[in-house]
Parts: C-alpha cells; sequence; structure tokens
C-alpha cells in the first residue's frame, strides 16, 4: 500500500545521518558474484528496494542469498545457478535498471539470459542500444521477446574492441561484467569512470580478473576462465550524502553525514562550498551546515565523472531557489531531468527551464528540443503545496523543499525513495522534521 507524507515544514534538519554502501555499486556487486565458482561475501549493503530486486532475480536464478541478521551483511552463493522462467523474471524485476547486467553473468554461468523491460528514473528516454551493441560485439545473440529481451552466446563470448558513443555508466558495467571471462583481450575506450565504475573493478579484481584503467578513459581487461569469491565492503553512497548535505542548506540545518567520502564527491564540495555552504570534513564523515547570511548563485554544467553528478543535480536546484540572485544550471546527462520544477515552482520557486544550452559546451540535447537548462532567481520562499513524486531524486528534492516550506504539504508516491535512501523517514524524524506517515485512502 502507497504511504502519504503530510509534512510541516519550517524547521532545521539537525543532527546526525548514516550513509551506507552505494545504491550505483551494491547491486552490481551482487549481480558479480554470479561470476564467481565460490561464495562472495558483500559488506555495508543498504535496505533498499534495489538490492530487494536484485536479491530476488538472483535467487530465482538459483543464487543462494543470505544476510546476516546483525551487519545485513550479504553472502552469495552462485554454485546452483540456474535458467528462470521470463514471467518470473518479469514480476520480480521491479523499478530497477540492474536486470540488464545480468547478461554476461548469466551467458557465463547458464548460458542464456531473458532480460525484462527495464524500469528506471523517468529522466529521458534512457534507451540500451549501448548495452546491446556492446553484447553483440561479445558475439552474444539478442532476440526480442514478449517483454523483454533474449539473450545467447552459442560460440561464448569474446573479448572485443569497443568504443562508446558516450561514456555510460551502465555500458561500462555491462562491458567490464561481460569481458572478464569473455575468451581474449577486450579494450574499451569512452569508458565512465565515476568511483561506483572503479569499486565494481575492485570487486571483479578480487574475484581474479585482470583489468586495467587508463587515465585516457581506456580499460583493458585480459579474459579469465574462471573466477573465485570476493569479500568486499561497498563504498559509501555519494549520492544520498549530496541530497543531505543540499538538505541541510535548504532548511537551514545542520546535518552530520556520517560515511560521507571526500575522496568521492570533490566536485560536490567545491560547490557547495560556492554556493556559501559550511562544511567540516572528518575521517568518519562530513558535517553539512547553513552558517547563516546569504547563499550564492551559481552557473553549474552536470557531467559524467570526475563533472558534477547529474543525480546531485535536483537537491542541488532546490538550495538555489535560496540563494540570492540568478543561476543557471545546463543538465547535459539526461535530457528530462527537470520535470521536478513544476513542484517547485507551485511552491513559489522561479525556474525558468530552457531548450538551449545554457552552458560552456553544447551538449547531445541542444538541438533537439528538450528542456534541459534551467535559469533560477532566488532567494523565494517556499510554501507547502501536494506533491505527487516523479522520481527518486526529483522525490526527495521535493522533500526537502516541503522541510524548507512554509505550511503544511501532503506528499503522495513516497515509495519510490525507498529506491534509493534507506529508512529516509527514520532518519528525517532523527533530524528533527516534523511529519506523519498515514496510508494512503
Ligand atoms: C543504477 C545506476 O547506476 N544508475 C546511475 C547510472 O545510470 P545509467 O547507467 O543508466 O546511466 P548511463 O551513464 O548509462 O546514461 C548516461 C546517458 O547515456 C545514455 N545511454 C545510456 C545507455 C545506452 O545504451 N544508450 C544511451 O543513450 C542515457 O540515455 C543517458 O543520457 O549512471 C547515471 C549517470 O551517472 C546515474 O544518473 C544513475 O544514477
Ligand atoms: C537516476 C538514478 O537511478 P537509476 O539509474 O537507478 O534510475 C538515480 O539514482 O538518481
Amino acid at each position: 500500500m502507497s504511504s502519504v507524507l503530510t509534512i510541516r515544514g519550517g524547521v532545521p534538519l539537525t543532527g546526525r545521518v548514516t550513509v551506507r554502501g552505494a545504491k550505483n555499486l551494491v547491486p552490481k556487486a551482487m549481480v558479480a558474484s554470479l561470476l564467481g565458482n565460490e561464495p562472495s561475501v558483500l559488506r555495508n549493503v543498504p535496505e533498499i528496494k534495489d538490492v530487494e530486486v536484485v536479491t530476488s532475480l538472483l535467487q530465482l536464478h538459483g543464487v543462494t542469498v543470505e544476510k546476516d541478521p546483525v551487519t545485513g551483511d550479504l553472502t552469495l552463493d552462485p554454485k546452483s545457478a540456474k535458467t528462470a522462467s521470463s514471467t518470473a523474471i518479469d514480476a520480480h524485476a521491479g523499478d530497477s535498471r540492474i536486470p540488464i547486467l545480468l547478461c554476461g553473468p548469466l551467458i557465463h554461468a547458464i548460458g542464456e539470459a531473458f532480460i525484462p523491460d527495464l524500469g528506471g528514473c523517468k529522466i529521458g528516454d534512457r534507451p540500451i542500444d549501448y548495452h546491446l551493441n556492446v553484447l553483440r560485439q561479445f558475439g552474444a545473440v539478442v532476440e526480442k521477446r514478449p517483454g523483454g529481451i533474449h539473450i545467447s552466446a552459442p560460440k561464448g563470448l569474446h573479448g572485443a574492441k569497443i568504443s562508446l558513443p558516450y561514456p555510460s555508466v551502465g555500458a561500462t558495467e555491462q562491458v567490464l561484467l561481460s569481458a572478464t571471462r569473455a575468451e581474449g583481450i577486450t579494450e574499451l575506450s569512452g569508458a565512465a569512470t565515476e568511483p561506483e565504475v572503479v569499486d565494481l573493478i575492485a570487486v571483479l579484481q578480487k574475484m581474479g580478473a585482470i583489468i586495467s584503467v587508463q587515465t585516457d578513459r581506456t580499460i583493458r581487461i585480459e579474459g579469465v576462465k574462471d573466477l573465485g569469491g570476493y569479500d568486499h565492503r561497498a563504498l559509501p553512497d555519494r549520492n544520498e550524502s549530496a541530497s543531505w548535505a543540499s538538505a541541510a542548506l535548504v532548511t537551514r540545518g545542520d546535518i552530520f553525514v556520517e560515511g560521507a567520502s571526500q575522496r568521492d564527491m570533490m566536485t560536490f564540495l567545491n560547490t557547495y562550498r560556492k554556493v556559501g555552504g559550511g562544511m567540516d570534513i572528518r575521517e568518519d564523515g562530513i558535517r553539512f551546515y547553513h552558517p547563516g547570511g546569504k547563499l550564492s548563485p551559481l552557473v553549474l554544467e552536470t557531467d559524467v565523472h570526475p563533472g558534477f553528478m547529474t543525480d546531485w543535480q535536483q537537491p542541488l536546484v532546490v538550495a538555489l531557489t535560496q540563494a540570492e540572485g540568478v543561476s543557471i544550471v545546463h543538465e547535459t546527462v539526461y535530457e528530462n531531468r527537470f520535470g521536478f520544477t513544476d513542484a517547485l515552482a507551485r511552491m513559489g520557486a522561479t525556474i525558468q527551464l530552457h531548450r538551449e544550452c545554457l552552458g560552456s559546451v553544447p551538449c547531445r540535447f541542444g538541438q533537439r528540443n528538450f528542456l534541459h537548462s534551467a535559469v533560477i532567481s532566488g532567494p523565494t520562499p517556499l510554501r507547502g503545496t501536494d506533491i505527487d513524486i516523479p522520481d527518486l531524486r526529483g522525490g526527495f528534492s521535493h522533500l526537502i523543499a516541503a522541510l524548507a516550506a512554509t505550511g503544511t504539504s501532503r506528499v503522495t508516491g513516497i515509495d519510490i525513495i525507498n529506491r534509493g535512501y534507506e529508512r529516509f523517514t527514520e532518519k528525517l524524524a532523527a533530524l528533527g522534521a516534523d511529519f506523519d506517515i498515514n496510508d494512503a485512502k
């Protein structure tokens, strides 16, 4: 049953939250366990929906997934991997994008894969053409089936020289997960190098893979016949950390994010400082706070790593509605990631969307009629309203806007937030937020 959050805004969020393993790594490390011939142990696993989805999908394919009742660590044993019915796979795929990454590991483990139509945030068209091209270059055969695609490799997967048209995170991971046990050498150019990609490489190296990453976005993989298991602690979720950082700014609060890691967030931290956010960087986490006074406007462009991560954009836009002056944000990763600003405008924000590239570099979306640049004028007081959450980060952004607003907001669709934010209502309560949660009528 879906729930409704009634938020009474105006309370600065103050206190401490803990972030655990990254949503954008943990489910993929779980998938990697299928490549091994012995059990793997994954630590620092958050209780989020995408982890549940991948647990079910792996279990359907015969992988034993055991959760330590105290630590939540997962032990994944692939020794009885088997095929599963496409109907069951479809029913368990949920709203996640991870199923497409099962292709390589399932082909290696059982010779075939059925991949259902993907979920994930509706922030653009999100095609899977790079994934399918990559798989075909490895020798896979892709067939359309009702409700998804079937992948097989009658002659096995073999290494290939691959070039990505854009440094896609998912397509890079597709290459990694397919190439490590493919026959021969794979050279990938135009690869994504996000910290989560590098952590997946660390997982695969622990299993016995031979992978080198060059500074020019080239990744070289020497295929090996067999892989063992891994014991790995997932890197912390830098996107959840950045979301709480923005929440501290928007609500004029003070939040210590235990587990936040400076190394993976340097670009965000530079931007946060330029807006006027306060921070104390410590070994065990980062304190983010509003130091009082005015926030400064920004000109910002999202980009692939090491640029400003697109998943940080939506929560930070809420903070920019409180900055003194005009900010410009050019979204270059997804063509449709500003839909969430409609609700902010209803709350009193002044945000204009533009089709032009309002940034230093024209992007892929420039001449294609997508509202992918935003001009935000502030500061504007926000007032509570009714909101139906559209996507994960947009939804979190709506929550923090409602928490800062005067008056009451009624927020529906909050289950989407569980896809990437562990126990977020408990965390909000611990930070002093004033809200009730009820079942929708
Ligand atoms: C589960 C997960 O890790 N999700 C993250 C991952 O998504 P995901 O891996 O889906 O994102 P990609 O990096 O692949 O997408 C980047 C761009 O490439 C395009 N594209 C991608 C694949 C393809 O086959 N064809 C194509 O055109 C997409 O439409 C998008 O415009 O990286 C994104 C970019 O850092 C993040 O916002 C997501 O949080
Ligand atoms: C876009 C996101 O995730 P996904 O790729 O899982 O939809 C996100 O985490 O902001």
